[in-house]
C-alpha cells in the first residue's frame, strides 16, 4: 500500500488537479494506494479571512457567497460543509468573536470539501473512489489549532476503518483534521496534512509515502526564496527532521517521526513535474551532513530584564513555567552569563502573551525592582542552517556583516551542526541569499550601480556585461548592474541591465535621488552593492556617505571627493571604517595604472617613500613630449591634442596644472599627508590675459600662447626637453609635505625625458629603493583604459 498526499496547491484547479488525477490512475495500476489531501489552493486562507470579517462586523457574506460559487464547488455535493460554515460564520458575527474550536471547525470544512471533490471527480473518471472523513480515527488531545494524535487509539480506529473498506475503492481522507475522544473537530497545525498522511502511513504499515508538492522536492533553501537553491536528492530521517523543526514549511515539524517506526520513506515529488523523481527520505545514512538553510518568519523575541535577579536560582524555571501555562513555544534561546536578562523567540502572535505571563509572574519583582523591563522586538525571523559546522560559519558571518545584516541573536547546538540567526524580517531574504551563496560556493551576485553613462561609464558598462560571463566562470563572481544613472534620470532593474541598456534608458527611465536607488537595493533584497562614480560631478559626492552608511562599498574615477578638503577626506574614511565599506579609485591617477594599490602597498608595508615624481598628466605628456623636439609651434601641437581627444573640452584645464595638482593631492594623502589643494605651488601655463576668457575665445587665441612657450624652448640646454611634472618631497613623515606642479627641463636621455604619446610616468623614491625610483609608466589616459581600470577596482572588491 502506498500513502499518496496531495497539498492545497496541486488541487488548485487547472492543470495542477488534472495532473493528480493522472498521477493517481497511473498508481493505481501500479498497486493499491489511499489518497491524503488538503484543503484546495488558498481555501484555509480565504476561510480564516472570512472568519475575521465576520468577528469584526465587516461585510463577510459577499466574501462568502464569492467563496461558495468557486467553479470547482459544483463538482460534488458539498452543501453540508457550507451549511455549517454559513451557521458558524453568523453566530460569530452575531457575538462578535469566535474561540479556537470555533476556527478548527471552520477550517475543517476545507479538507471535507476538496476530499469531496476529488473523490467525485475519480467516480466521475472511471476510478472508485470515496470521501474518507479523518475525524472517525483521527484521534487527537484538545490542543486546537496544534493538536497531536494519541496514537494508540488513532490506530487502532484507523486500522478498524480500513479494514472494513471495501478494497477495491480509493479512499480520499481528509488531511489537516481530526477530532478529540469528545468528538470536537481538532486541526493538526497549519500544513499539517503532512503529519496526517504520516500517521496514516504508519497505522496502515504503508510501503511508502508519496507527498505531492508543487516543487521538485526539498531544496537547499526555499527556491521562491533563493533562487540558485540546489535540490537535495536524498535526506536521512533524522536531517529531515531537523529540517522540519527548523520551519522549513515543506515539512510539517511533527511529519517525520510517525514514519520512522515502521521505516516508511517519503518521497516529496513535483505534481506538476511527475517524472522527477523528487527527494527521498528514508533510513538511508547520507555521507555528506546535509546543509540546508530554513527561515521561520513571524517571529518575535521577547526580553527579559531582572538585573536584581542576578545569582538567584529558579528565575529560569518560573520564565518557562509561565509561557508553557500558556501553551506558548519557545524557539531560540540566549542568555548571557551575567543571567541578567534572557531572550527567547516566539512566533509574532504568542508575542503578547508571552509578555503578559511574565508581567504576571514577575509583578512582585517589578515592584521591588529586580525586575526592570520585559520588551518584544517584532517583525523578526529566525535563519537555521542545518548541518552547519560553527567552525567554518566565519565567511557566510562576515559576508552578512559585509551586507550590514548583523544578527540580532546568534545561536548554534551544542553538537554544533546547527546554527541559528535572528535577523529583522525585512532582511532576512537577503540574509538567505548571502548565507546560501556562501556556503554552497554559488557565484557570489555583486549588485552593482553605476553613476554617470558618459565615456567612461558607458564604456565600462559595455565591458563589464560583455565580461560577466567569462568572470562567472572563473572566478565564481556574478556581475550584475541594477541601476544606471546619470545626472537627471536612472535605469533599474534587479535582475540585471543587459546590453540593450542604450536604447532603454531613453524610454524607461525616470527621475530619481540617491535615495530612491537605496529604497529600491532594499526592497528588492539586493546583496554586495557597489556604487561606481563615473561622473565628474562635484554634487554627486554628496551621496557617498549616505551610500556607504547603506551597504554600498565605493568605487570612483571621479577624483572631486579626494581632492576637496582634508575633513571631508577624513570624514569620509570614517565612515567607511565605520560601516566596513571600501572606497577604490585607482584610476583617479594615471587611469588604468597600478599607481594607487602600490603606493598603498609600501605605505602600509611600512616602507618609507621620500619622494614622488612624474609626469600625471595624458595630454600635457602629448604636448611636451611633441613640442620638445617638433619644430612646430606651440599652438599647432596643441591644435593636434585637442583633434585627438587628448585634452579636456577646454585645454585650460590641462593647462593650467589643476588637474596634475589634483593627482598630486591624492598621491599625498595616500601617504596620510593632510595637504589642501591650496597648498600647493601650481605652475599655470595660462598667459594672464588668456585665463578669463570664455571657451570660444581661447580656443580662437591659440597662437597667443606661442612667444611664452617659444621663449622657453629657446632657453633649453642642449639635450634636454620638455616635461610637465608633479613632485612631491618634504618630510614626508609628517602632517604635511611639499606639493609643487611645474614645467621643467630634464635630460632626454632620462626617464622622463625618454616619455613617448600620451604616456603617464611615476618615479617613486623609496628608503630601500635610495636613487633608484620604481617607475611605472604607461598609458594614463583614456576612456577604455579608464574604464579598465574601474572594472580592476570592481574585482578587487568582489575578491575580498
Ligand atoms: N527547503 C525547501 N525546499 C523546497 N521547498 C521549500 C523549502 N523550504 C520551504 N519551501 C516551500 O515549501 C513549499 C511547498 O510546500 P507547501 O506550500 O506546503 O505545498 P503544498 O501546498 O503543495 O503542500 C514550496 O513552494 C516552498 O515555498
Ligand atoms: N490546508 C491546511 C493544511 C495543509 O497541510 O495544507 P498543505 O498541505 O497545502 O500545506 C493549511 O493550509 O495549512
Amino acid at each position: 500500500m502506498k500513502v499518496l498526499k496531495f497539498g492545497g496547491k496541486s488541487l488548485a484547479s487547472g492543470q495542477a488537479f488534472d495532473n493528480v488525477i493522472n498521477i493517481i490512475k497511473t498508481k493505481v495500476n501500479e498497486g493499491p494506494i489511499v489518497i491524503v489531501v488538503s484543503a484546495i489552493g488558498d481555501t484555509t486562507d480565504t476561510l480564516e479571512n472570512i472568519l475575521d470579517l465576520a468577528k469584526t462586523k465587516q461585510d463577510y457574506t459577499t466574501a462568502f457567497e464569492t467563496f461558495k460559487n468557486r467553479a470547482y464547488h459544483n463538482e460534488a455535493d458539498i452543501n453540508t460543509e457550507l451549511e455549517v460554515l454559513s451557521k458558524l460564520y453568523e453566530g460569530v458575527s452575531l457575538i462578535e468573536d469566535y474561540g479556537v474550536k470555533i476556527k478548527d471547525q471552520v477550517l475543517a470544512q476545507g479538507e471535507l470539501i476538496s476530499s469531496k471533490i476529488l473523490a467525485a471527480q475519480l467516480n466521475a473518471k472511471g476510478l472508485k473512489a470515496t470521501p474518507v472523513d479523518s475525524r472517525q480515527f483521527f484521534i487527537t488531545d484538545a490542543n486546537f489549532g496544534s493538536a497531536q494524535a494519541i496514537e494508540e487509539v488513532s490506530k487502532q480506529k484507523t486500522q478498524a476503518y480500513f479494514a472494513a473498506l471495501d478494497k477495491e475503492t480509493i479512499a480520499v481522507v481528509t488531511g489537516f483534521i481530526g477530532s478529540t475522544d469528545k468528538g470536537e473537530t481538532t486541526t493538526l497545525g497549519r500544513n499539517g496534512s503532512n503529519y496526517s498522511a504520516a500517521l496514516l502511513a504508519n497505522f496502515i504499515e504503508a510501503d511508502e509515502l508519496q507527498n505531492y508538492t508543487h516543487v521538485d522536492g526539498i531544496y537547499t533553501a526555499n527556491p521562491d526564496w533563493v533562487k540558485n537553491a540546489q535540490k537535495i536528492e536524498e535526506l536521512h530521517f533524522d536531517e529531515a527532521n531537523e529540517l522540519a523543526n527548523f520551519g522549513a514549511s515543506i515539512l510539517h515539524a511533527k511529519t517525520i517521526l510517525p514514519l520512522v517506526e515502521n521505516n516508511i520513506p517519503l518521497r516529496i515529488l513535483n505534481t506538476l513535474n511527475p517524472e522527477n523523481k523528487g527527494t527521498l527520505i528514508s533510513n538511508k545514512p547520507t555521507d555528506k551532513g546535509i546543509k540546508s538553510l530554513s527561515v521561520q518568519s513571524n517571529v518575535a523575541l521577547v526580553q527579559f530584564e531582572g538585573r536584581g535577579l542576578l545569582g538567584i536560582v529558579g528565575v529560569d524555571a518560573r520564565v518557562f513555567t509561565a509561557l508553557a501555562n500558556e501553551g506558548i513555544s519557545v524557539g531560540v534561546i540566549s542568555q548571557g552569563s551575567s543571567e541578567r536578562g534572557l531572550g527567547f523567540i516566539v512566533e509574532e502572535k504568542d508575542a503578547d502573551k508571552a509578555a503578559e505571563a511574565l508581567n504576571r509572574e514577575f509583578s512582585n519583582d517589578f515592584y521591588t525592582r529586580d525586575v526592570n523591563s520585559i520588551s518584544i522586538i517584532r517583525d523578526l525571523a529566525v535563519i537555521s542552517i542545518i548541518g552547519q559546522n560553527l567552525s567554518t560559519f566565519d565567511k557566510p558571518y562576515a559576508a552578512l556583516v559585509k551586507n550590514k545584516i548583523v544578527p540580532i541573536l546568534f545561536n548554534n547546538t551544542v553538537t554544533g551542526k546547527n546554527v541559528s540567526l535572528v535577523v529583522r524580517k525585512e532582511e532576512a531574504k537577503k540574509a538567505l541569499n548571502v548565507v546560501h551563496g556562501q556556503i554552497f560556493g554559488i557565484a557570489k551576485k555583486i549588485n552593482i550601480a553605476v553613476f554617470g553613462n558618459g565615456l567612461v561609464g558607458g564604456t565600462l558598462i559595455d565591458q563589464i556585461l560583455q565580461s560577466a560571463q567569462s568572470i562567472e566562470d572563473k572566478k565564481n563572481i556574478a556581475l550584475s548592474i541594477f541601476a544606471i544613472g546619470n545626472s537627471k534620470k536612472v535605469l533599474l532593474n534587479d535582475g540585471g541591465i543587459n546590453c540593450n541598456w542604450r536604447e532603454e534608458i531613453k524610454d524607461q527611465s525616470v527621475a530619481y535621488n540617491i535615495q530612491e536607488v537605496i529604497d529600491y537595493a532594499n526592497a528588492n533584497h539586493l546583496e554586495n552593492l557597489i556604487a561606481i562614480d563615473n561622473t565628474a560631478s562635484g554634487e554627486f559626492i554628496k551621496n557617498y556617505i549616505p551610500l556607504v552608511e547603506n551597504g554600498f562599498d565605493l568605487i570612483s574615477s571621479n577624483k572631486i571627493a579626494n581632492t576637496i578638503s582634508y575633513s571631508f577626506y577624513n570624514e569620509l574614511r570614517q565612515t567607511l571604517k565605520a560601516n566596513h565599506k571600501e572606497y577604490l579609485y585607482e584610476t583617479n591617477v594615471g587611469a588604468g595604472l597600478p599607481l594607487i594599490d602600490t603606493i598603498k602597498l609600501l605605505h602600509l608595508s611600512g616602507e618609507n617613500i621620500t619622494k614622488i615624481k612624474g609626469v600625471f598628466s595624458g595630454s600635457l605628456s602629448y604636448i611636451f613630449n611633441n613640442y620638445s623636439i617638433q619644430e612646430k609651434p606651440f599652438s599647432e601641437v596643441l591644435k593636434e591634442a585637442i583633434t585627438k581627444g587628448f585634452t579636456e573640452p577646454d585645454p585650460r584645464e590641462d593647462l593650467s596644472g589643476n588637474d596634475v595638482g589634483r593627482k598630486l593631492l591624492i598621491l599625498a594623502r595616500e601617504l596620510d599627508l593632510q595637504n589642501e589643494f591650496e597648498e600647493i605651488s601650481i605652475q599655470n601655463l595660462i598667459p594672464t590675459d588668456l585665463q578669463a576668457v570664455d571657451t570660444p575665445t581661447f580656443l580662437n587665441s591659440l597662437e597667443k600662447l606661442n612667444p611664452y612657450f617659444d621663449k622657453i624652448k629657446q632657453g633649453l640646454a642642449p639635450d634636454t626637453v620638455l616635461r610637465y611634472v608633479g613632485e612631491l618631497s618634504g618630510d614626508l613623515q609628517k602632517d604635511k609635505g611639499v606639493l609643487e606642479t611645474k614645467l621643467i627641463e630634464v635630460p632626454t636621455s632620462s626617464a622622463l625625458g625618454q616619455l613617448k604619446g600620451s604616456d603617464s610616468i611615476f618615479e617613486i623614491y623609496t628608503e630601500s629603493y635610495g636613487d633608484n625610483p620604481i617607475i611605472i609608466q604607461g598609458a594614463g589616459a583614456g576612456a577604455s583604459v579608464t574604464a579598465r581600470g574601474v572594472f580592476g577596482d570592481i574585482l578587487r572588491l568582489a575578491d575580498k
